[in-house]
């Protein structure tokens, strides 16, 4: 039995998983610290504070900039801006990383229907997916704003069952981070883990995703594999 019997679905994070965008998102950050007159951060920090969308990425970024913890109204203030550095920013220094063209291409062969399940704000995302030109791969797109609840909760995935009308055994996660298995796990779903993206620094292997890819390609590899 392999997975590629039942899985009808997958659902993809986008950053760290289809799309490298530390780069352009640190760029953005530093803007809006500077705009702000606060000291600027490096890109391995930022690699850090990415995964729970633009407003929990911002409250990271001040509090280590300030030194304390950031009051509500400051980051009320802070997101305008960072908002608009990081439109002009979005795709200037992020890339696709090896394989996501090829290997959606081949899910997309074999009929499995695709769908973006990302944390980053919605108005962000299609231009981003059109600027890479992945975008008609994917049926549905959902942001971390679009539902009431963001991953890890399992709401956006959930969503999808629905929509598609698709059996738990149906759907598939595949992501960089924590918040992605623990969303899969939530709406019991299986998971694939990416190692090569931003997870904290933690290894995504102790999150307990059903199988670990290394590279965007494995994902077809451990699909087809016999359990
Ligand atoms: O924007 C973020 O914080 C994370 O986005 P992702 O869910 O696509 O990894
Ligand atoms: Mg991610």
């Amino acid at each position: 039995m392999t997975l590629m019997n039942r899985i009808r679905a997958i659902a993809f994070d986008l950053d760290g998983t289809l799309v490298d965008s530390v780069p352009d998102l640190a760029a953005a950050t530093n803007d809006t610290l500077r705009e702000l007159n606060l000291p600027q951060c490096t890109e391995a920090e930022v690699r850090t504070w990415v995964g729970n969308g633009a407003r929990v990425l911002m409250a990271r970024a001040l509090t280590h900039a300030l030194g304390r913890d950031v009051t509500g109204s400051m980051l009320d203030d802070a997101m305008p801006l960072f908002m608009r550095h990081y439109e002009r920013h979005l795709e200037c220094h992020s890339r696709l990383y090896d394989g996501v063209i090829e290997t959606l291409n081949e899910l997309a062969a074999m009929g499995i229907r695709m769908a973006i399940v990302t944390n980053k704000p919605h108005r962000f995302t299609l231009p981003l997916l059109r600027a890479f030109g992945i975008d008609d791969h994917f049926e549905l797109v959902l942001g971390g704003d679009s539902l009431e609840r963001m991953k890890p909760d399992p709401l956006p995935l959930t969503h999808i069952l629905d929509s598609w009308q698709l059996g738990r055994d149906e759907l598939l996660m595949v992501g960089d981070s924590r918040n992605d298995i623990l969303a899969a796990k939530a709406a019991g779903i299986a998971s694939f883990g990416l190692t090569y993206g931003y997870n904290y620094g933690e290894d995504i292997g102790l999150s307990g995703p059903d199988a670990v890819c290394n590279t965007f390609a494995d994902i077809l590899t451990r699909l087809t594999a016999t359990h």
